[in-house]
């Protein structure tokens, strides 16, 4: 496990646990505790998950102190605009039991540019009062990218995107990296469809599994992910990847499975 420097100097875990869908909090409280001792230190929620609450009880029964731990929550759709991105960050807040975040992301562009640029200038203040250690973006294309960039005095640290071998934007990668934005993969497991032919495969040259593959791929590619699991010994396999190194031509060929289709929401359309 490593760490990665964002374009502030903050420094966030390669390896973090997915929380989307975990709704109820014994199976989180069991998760969080696996993940823990297996070295996750950083956890992915969101207001739309609804379960900020539920990690906040969690978490504070953890002997973990709070600067050893990595949180990251999303601005719901809803509670964008500049009032309504304030109120729900003291709600997250509370919810969560923490005077501040590590990360907070807008959780979806949408395709109102002022709507996004006012959402970012509350995040930019309470980054600026110290809430926030870094704040980031969800599901970006370079031309909600540059909306921000063009109007705003931070640019974001992250964006959190969908990335598996089947929906890989090599162009959005490189330009982000140009930027210095630091890209973070959501649905790295396709949502546990891991046994594809070809993940399958690599599994047997390295001695494997294919989530571990994948989770290799991300993590060698640059990117942070963020796995979710309940079950304590995928937790643990998810974590067992900084041991071996898939070589140039096996990157290739799984980066080469794109279909550019997303599993959910077109970021390039999609609004509400
Ligand atoms: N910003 C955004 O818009 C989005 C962000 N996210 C974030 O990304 C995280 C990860 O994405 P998510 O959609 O959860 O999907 P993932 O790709 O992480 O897949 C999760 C699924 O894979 C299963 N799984 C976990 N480990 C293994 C394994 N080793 N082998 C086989 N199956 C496995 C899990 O089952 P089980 O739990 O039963 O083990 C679960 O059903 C989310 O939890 C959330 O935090 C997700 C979507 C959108
Ligand atoms: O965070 C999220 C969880 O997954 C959903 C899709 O299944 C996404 O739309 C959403 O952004």
């Amino acid at each position: 496990m490593y760490d990665i420097e964002l374009n502030n100097g903050v420094k966030m875990p390669v390896l973090g646990l997915g929380i989307y869908k975990m709704t109820d909090e014994g199976e989180m409280k069991d998760a969080v505790q696996h993940a823990l001792a297996a070295g996750y230190r950083s956890f992915d929620t969101a207001q739309m998950y609804g379960n900020e609450g539920m990690l906040g009880n969690v978490l504070e029964k953890t002997d973990i102190s709070r600067e050893n731990l990595f949180l990251t929550s999303k601005v719901d759709t809803g509670n964008m605009g500049y009032e309504k991105t304030r109120a729900s960050f003291t709600r997250s807040l509370e919810d969560l039991k923490t005077d501040y975040l590590d990360l907070f992301l807008v959780h979806w562009p949408g395709q109102k540019k002022q709507r996004l640029l006012d959402t970012w200038s509350a995040m930019e203040e309470l980054y600026f009062q110290g809430k926030i250690r870094a704040i980031g973006v969800c599901n970006c294309q370079i031309r909600h990218l540059e909306w921000i960039l063009e109007n705003s005095r931070v640019t974001p640290a992250v964006n959190q995107v969908e990335r598996n071998p089947l929906m890989n934007d090599e162009e959005l990668f490189l330009w982000c990296r140009e930027k210095g934005i630091q890209m973070e993969a959501w649905r790295p497991l396709l949502k546990g469809n891991v046994d594809l032919p070809e993940i399958s495969e690599l599994a047997g040259k390295y001695g494997k599994t294919p989530a571990q593959i994948l989770l290799r791929w991300e993590i060698q590619s640059g990117y942070i992910v963020i796995p979710k699991s309940v079950h304590q010994e995928r937790i643990f396999e998810n974590a067992d990847i900084f041991d071996f190194e898939l070589d140039e031509a096996d990157m290739s060929q799984l980066s080469s499975m794109n279909t550019g289709k997303h599993s959910s929401h077109d970021p390039e359309s999609y609004d509400f």
